[in-house]
């Protein structure tokens, strides 16, 4: 499914990574209906230039699984996922994706490999249109493949009643849509969605969520940063709860939003 065929090292052991240093371990039950880690983040330390902000973070995502990170602001929730990205500059530790030591690697090398990633801010080209967009997404490619295009249409119509449109005119809402659409043409194993309900009219929340629900139904994981932690916990299979670049919780979803301790703290009771 990845865009890279490619892959040289593929040296993994395979062995999980990231249980033990978390306050509530990710619980068994919960791992068993994923087959293994697609990404397995372990002691990751990374930051801005010298400005470390990670501390030897753990995470985890499986084939197919849902995961959210959560927790206040500034607490390292997006540099996680930058740092996945090649965004950030990598202190130490280690980012595994599909058993291959991806940490540092530049964001180039990283799309290659599968993994796609929708930053808040700025995920759109506002002067080209829906579709030239979507063809950006798949740059890497010799050509665009119909098929992906196809995909993302039927995910989300309005693009395609749209693709003419400039990216810049569209509604916040679709926009969204559009970024999402476009991390999507080259069909990642991964796909990383930095805080998509934010700046989205309160009726357009349960929309986008559900779409990102459809995404994670047809086989891509998905890891989500959400200030809307209530409902991104109640739909995900796991998250995790981050706290001054370190973690603090980790447990289903539904654990999660049953800890008195993390509600009172992280969900506002
Ligand atoms: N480009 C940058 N250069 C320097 N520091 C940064 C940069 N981006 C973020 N930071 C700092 O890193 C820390 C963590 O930021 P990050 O955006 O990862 O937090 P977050 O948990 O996602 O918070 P929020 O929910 O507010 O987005 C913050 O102190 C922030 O000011």
């Amino acid at each position: 499914m990845s865009a890279d065929s490619t892959d040289e090292s593929g040296d993994g052991d395979g062995s999980p990574t990231t249980d033990e240093s978390t306050a509530a371990s990710t619980t068994d039950e919960s791992s068993a209906q994923f087959p293994g880690d697609l990404l397995a983040v372990s002691a990751l330390d990374a930051g801005y230039g010298d400005l470390q902000i990670l501390s030897a973070v753990d995470l985890a995502v499986h084939d197919g699984e849902y995961v959210t990170i959560v927790g206040p602001n500034g607490a390292g929730k997006s540099t996680v996922m930058k740092t996945v990205f090649g965004l950030t500059t990598y202190m130490g530790g280690e980012i595994r994706f599909d058993d291959d030591d991806i940490s540092g690697l530049a964001p180039e090398r990283i799309i290659h490999r599968g993994v796609s990633y929708v930053p808040q801010n700025e995920n759109v080209f506002a002067g080209l249109s829906v579709r030239e967009n979507l063809e950006m997404g798949a740059y890497i490619l010799d050509s665009v493949p119909q098929y992906r295009l196809d995909w993302v249409f039927e995910r989300f119509p309005i693009l395609e009643e749209r693709q003419t449109q400039r990216a810049g005119t569209l509604s916040g809402g679709q926009r969204q849509m559009l970024a999402m659409g476009r991390a999507l043409m080259l069909d990642p194993d991964l796909l990383m969605l930095d805080e998509p309900s934010a700046g989205l009219a309160p009726d357009l929340v349960d929309e986008m969520f559900d779409r990102i629900d459809a995404i994670n139904e047809s086989g891509t994981a998905i890891l989500m940063v959400e200030q809307n932690a209530v409902e991104a916990l109640s739909r995900c299979d796991r998250g995790y709860v981050l706290v001054q670049g370190q973690n603090r919780f980790d447990d289903t979803g539904e654990a999660l939003l049953g800890n008195d301790e993390v509600r009172q703290e992280f969900l506002g009771g």
